[in-house]
């Protein structure tokens, strides 16, 4: 606008090397190469505008959402883009579509649950777009219980086929993305019936609509579920219901990589297990970690830019007022959340790697890491994208009033991401799958079973039933050793409490029924003690640029030391820190902030977000921020008449009907 940068000042202050961090962000020179190009490539294209969003009716947004897709795809084809930038440029256009179930769970779910045959059957249409899938797992009656799905899928032996039936009215598909509008075919999960007999839920091929005209197939009944929760937000996704009359499809369209079903109509089962199912949900939790850094660290960049820009009170001989980033308070709310953007960013790394070692595993059929990896995601999943979602609120209350505008940017981003607490797993569901896998490592601890990868630190059980931390001044908090022992010691000791108090119980369901919302806390603990030794492990890695090693270990502490804050409750209860050493714990957090406050804003431009993707006027690079608000309100449709529509019809008359009560 004014060519000025309003941040430079800030920008001046950085200790680190900015470049270099942006590396350390993105994972690698050439992911930062790959996502800086295409971040820039949308921006810059007119046919990616987003800003009208919150204004749109359902049906106008919804067109121009599908719009978008097609373009998208067309640039994708045009530009020869790999599959990888592909995936950056539907992430940068950032409009959540149909595309995100299709490349995220459709094709996933083939290439994990298909026989090599299906997948050189299915996989080129759907690369091509061809045909266009969904992920139909949950009904109106179940979405977390998977086990309860009602809709069935009986062989014929006569004719060679599964017959697909929506029995009940719960058993109604709900909620799937891409099914209400869009998808030519989905995965669907159904119980499998062969000769009477119920073998559980399975996956089948389905096609659903022509590819003539995209009318639905004879049984199928499909539509979308209605206006969701926000302006704008997650309405540009078709989320559908989808009711089957009797609906025959080929035997070769169950998924039976796990299972299979013969000509004769005899159910098989392979040697790998039958969880496997459910792989497809692994995959996703795994990237929802990823992208829970994405989001909590695009808010946090916003929070951040307005913070250094806004001032309030504090001025001193008629001086400039104080930048709120200065506030203790303020520092307290919005840097811990800065420090939880990196350290999901490095979990979601190590997610990502332990996917793909798990995956790698089981194609030579070793399952031993299967209940891990199921743990670790379901986990993670859980604990990021509640701390994420809740992070979005206070940025959003770190902006004050501004913060409520559309034009900030937040509203529409937490309404579209507050659903990840829910989709792929309830995150209370999800926590109490990680309680069951504690209790588990738990029990085994006596036998001479080892435990192994992150649950290894229970291993040393003993120890960290009994130790006290030695921290005598705050400058101890800053040894990795001194977080880990009193975290290990927390999450083991919360551990082995429930599993104690599980004995009381003759019936062990019953038990866990009772307890379970010590099983969720003692869950939390465990993942918690994962991001933060995940972050503790990235720092001994070779990292170079300069002052960028310092800025990550001040980074690392305050996401330790803020937690440690926040649920002191469970560290003094179960005596691995006295009073005195939370209290220094406090005190160490506070000289954190100090150290991170110039750097501040330096560490959010290492996200690279270009002020398209950021969508928010009160986080734009230059910190110009009041001429753009004041000229946004200005376009604002009602402001498209100084006299509003219907003054006529409303105001006029209530004003001359007050006039004449006044002279009476
Ligand atoms: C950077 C860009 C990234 C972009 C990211 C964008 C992502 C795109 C997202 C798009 C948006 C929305 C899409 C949303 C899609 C959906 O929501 S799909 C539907 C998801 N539904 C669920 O998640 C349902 C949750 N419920 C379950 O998973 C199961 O029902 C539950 C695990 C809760 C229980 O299952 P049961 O079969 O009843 O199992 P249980 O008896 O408890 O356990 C038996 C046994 O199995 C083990 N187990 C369970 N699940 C798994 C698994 N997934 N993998 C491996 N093992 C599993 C469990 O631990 C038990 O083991 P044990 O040894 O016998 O104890
Ligand atoms: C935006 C969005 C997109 C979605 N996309 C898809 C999709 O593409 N495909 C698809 O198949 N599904 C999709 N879903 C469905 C989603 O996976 C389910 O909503 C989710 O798994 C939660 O299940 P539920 O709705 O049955 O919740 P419920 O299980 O009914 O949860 C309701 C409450 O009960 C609690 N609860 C449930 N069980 C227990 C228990 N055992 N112990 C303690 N508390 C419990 C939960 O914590 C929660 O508080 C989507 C959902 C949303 C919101």
């Amino acid at each position: 606008m004014d060519g000025i940068d309003h941040l430079a000042d800030e920008r001046n202050k950085a200790q680190f090397d900015v470049d270099a961090m942006k590396i350390v962000w993105a994972g690698s020179r050439h992911a930062f190469e790959v996502s800086d190009r295409i971040s820039k490539l949308v921006a810059a294209d007119p046919g990616f505008r987003k800003d009208n969003r919150p204004m749109l009716g359902r049906n106008e947004l919804f067109k121009n959402t599908l719009r978008k897709a097609a373009y998208a795809w067309k640039r994708i084809i045009e530009l020869h883009l790999s599959e990888e930038e592909a995936a950056k440029l539907r992430f940068y256009v950032d409009e959540p579509a149909y595309t995100d179930l299709h490349w995220g769970m459709f094709v996933p779910a083939i290439k994990g649950q298909g026989t090599e045959e299906q997948q050189q059957k299915w996989l080129p249409l759907a690369y091509k777009m061809q045909i266009i899938g969904c992920y139909g797992q949950t009904e109106l009656g179940h979405g977390s219980n998977v086990q309860g799905l009602e809709t069935t899928a009986t062989f014929d032996p006569q004719t060679d086929e599964f017959v697909i039936h929506s029995p009940t009215l719960t058993s109604s598909k709900w909620w799937p993305g891409g099914l209400g509008k869009v998808s030519t075919h989905g995965v669907i999960y159904a119980r499998l019936i062969t000769d009477g007999r119920d073998h559980g839920v399975h996956g089948f091929i389905v096609q659903l609509r022509s590819l003539e005209d995209h009318s639905p197939l004879p049984g199928i009944t499909v539509g979308d579920i209605g206006m969701k929760f926000g302006n704008g937000a997650y309405n540009t996704m078709d989320n559908g219901v989808l009711r089957f009359d009797h609906v025959r499809i080929p035997r070769d369209q169950m998924l039976m990589r796990v299972s299979q079903v013969t000509r004769e109509g005899k159910y098989m089962q392979s040697d790998v297990p039958r969880q496997l199912v459910y792989g497809t949900m692994v995959y996703v939790r795994q990237t929802i970690v990823a992208d829970a850094s994405c989001a909590l660290s695009r808010a946090v960049c916003i929070a951040t830019r307005y913070s250094a820009v806004r001032r309030q009170f504090g001025s001193q001989d008629g001086g400039p007022e104080s930048q709120v980033i200065d506030y203790k308070t303020q520092q307290n709310r919005l840097f811990p959340l800065l420090a939880s953007a990196y350290a999901f960013r490095f979990v979601g790394e190590w997610l990502k790697w332990l996917y793909t070692d798990v995956t790698q595993r089981l194609q030579t059929n070793d399952f031993s890491t299967l209940p891990e990896a199921h743990a670790c995601t379901a986990g993670l999943k859980s604990v990021t994208t509640t701390a994420t979602a809740d992070g979005i609120e206070e940025c959003r209350k770190l902006c004050g009033g501004h913060g409520y505008l559309c034009t900030s940017g937040l509203p529409e981003l937490f309404a579209v991401y507050v659903p990840a607490c829910t989709y792929e797993g309830d995150n209370i569901v999800l926590l109490l799958q990680v309680a069951r896998f504690l209790m588990k490592t738990v029990s085994q601890l006596g036998s001479g079973k080892k435990p192994v990868g992150t649950t290894s630190y229970m291993g040393q059980i003993e120890h960290l039933m009994q130790c006290r931390s030695n921290v005598q001044r705050a400058e101890d908090w800053l040894k990795p050793s001194a977080i880990l022992e009193a975290f290990e010691s927390r999450a083991a000791r919360m551990s082995v409490a429930c599993a104690q108090n599980l004995t009381k119980f003759t019936n062990p369901e019953e038990g866990f029924a009772e307890l379970s919302a010590d099983l969720v806390e003692a869950a939390v603990a465990h993942c918690q003690l994962i991001i933060v030794s995940k972050f503790i492990e990235k720092l001994l890695q070779d990292i170079p640029g300069k002052g960028v090693r310092e800025q990550l270990e001040a980074l690392c502490n305050i996401y330790a030391l803020f937690l440690l804050h926040k649920h002191q409750g469970d560290f003094l209860s179960t005596g691995c820190i006295t009073a005195k050493q939370a209290s220094l714990a406090n005190d160490q957090l506070r000289s954190l902030y100090s150290q991170v406050r110039p750097n501040a804003i330096a560490l959010v431009d290492a996200f690279n977000y270009t002020d398209h993707f950021l969508g928010s006027i009160l986080g734009c690079y230059d910190g110009n921020v009041y001429p753009k608000l004041y000229e946004a309100a200005w376009k604002d449709p009602l402001n498209d008449s100084v006299v509003p529509e219907g003054y006529h019809e409303y105001i006029r008359p209530l004003l001359k009907q007050n006039l004449r009560t006044a002279r009476l």
